[in-house]
């Protein structure tokens, strides 16, 4: 199986690490094109996938291609590839973020399979969290499609509605939890700590807190009864988290996430 990708940055590469790491595909498998040979090259050379000189090259050769440009290329690559596309019309998979099937389908202008995947950056370390759904043309190819999602972590269909709220608490989260460790490591700083020691401890604490909630039946809530004792530490901390706006500020971000998905 050979998967092309068009666009080899930030989320390419996740991606292509994951499924490295899983080996659910050899170096040789994967070929790629970016904007820039100076950026896409010197990656291909490191990790041993294959570079090509064009976004035709990549459909060419790959037997699915995983469109991973910003969203506002996506017409224009399907443009480019879009006699390559009529002569096999295989699978696409858009990572783009606010772009539908049914725009994707008029961008391709040729009937080909399509998926939308969302992915987070946590794909890496094969503990990401990927949403997707499928044209008509793809329902053949999907459990294949899925089955090698699942090898970057977990998976949920979702219906295209759900889109735009599966951005913010998945894809565009990682960088609100990064957000989070570091106001927790930086407050750490004040009271004493190096900033790599704070880091740690408070990266630690967010891995594990999430893989309670993960593993446990009570709801976060709950969790965080369990940890603040009467009169104690945590249940001061909380309080004064809350005052100053934490939930309304996390759920703020995510409506301005959810609507800059649907501009
Ligand atoms: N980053 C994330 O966590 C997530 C991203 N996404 C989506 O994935 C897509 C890619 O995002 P991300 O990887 O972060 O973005 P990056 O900016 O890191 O990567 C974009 C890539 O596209 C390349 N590129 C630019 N122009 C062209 C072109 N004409 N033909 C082919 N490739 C081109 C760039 O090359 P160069 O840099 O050399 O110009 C770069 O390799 C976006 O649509 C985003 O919404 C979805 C979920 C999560
Ligand atoms: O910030 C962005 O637009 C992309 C989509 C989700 C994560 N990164």
């Amino acid at each position: 199986m050979k998967l092309g990708f068009i666009g080899a940055g930030n989320m390419a590469q996740a991606i292509i690490a994951g499924l490295l790491k899983a080996k659910a595909l050899a170096p040789s498998d994967i070929i790629i094109h970016g904007g820039h040979p100076e950026n896409f090259e010197p990656y291909a050379a490191r990790t041993g996938v294959t570079a090509v000189a064009s976004n035709t090259a990549v459909a060419e050769a790959a037997d699915w291609v995983v469109l991973a440009v910003a969203p506002a290329l996506g017409q224009p690559v399907f443009a480019e590839v879009h006699d390559t596309l009529v002569k096999r019309p295989i699978p696409v998979l858009s990572l783009l973020t606010g772009v539908d099937l049914k725009t994707l389908a008029a961008w391709a202008n040729t009937p080909v399979p399509l998926v939308r995947v969302m992915p987070n950056l946590n794909v890496a370390l094969n503990a990401g969290m990927t949403a997707y759904v499928a044209n008509e043309a793809a329902a053949q190819v999907l459990p294949d499609v899925v089955a090698l999602l699942s090898r970057l972590g977990e998976t949920i269909a979702l219906p295209e509605k759900d889109f735009s709220t599966f951005v913010a608490l998945a894809g565009s989260s990682p960088a609100f939890v990064y957000m989070f460790i570091d106001a927790l490591s930086r407050a750490g700083v004040k009271y004493g700590l190096t900033k790599a020691a704070a880091t740690k401890i408070a990266a630690q604490a967010v891995s594990g807190s999430a893989q309670m909630v993960l593993s446990s039946r009570d709801s976060p809530l709950d969790l965080a009864d369990k940890v603040a004792s009467p009169g104690g530490t945590t249940v001061a901390g909380m309080l004064v988290m809350e005052a100053a706006g934490f939930m309304p500020a996390v759920v703020a971000g995510v409506d301005a996430t959810i609507a800059k998905d649907r501009e």
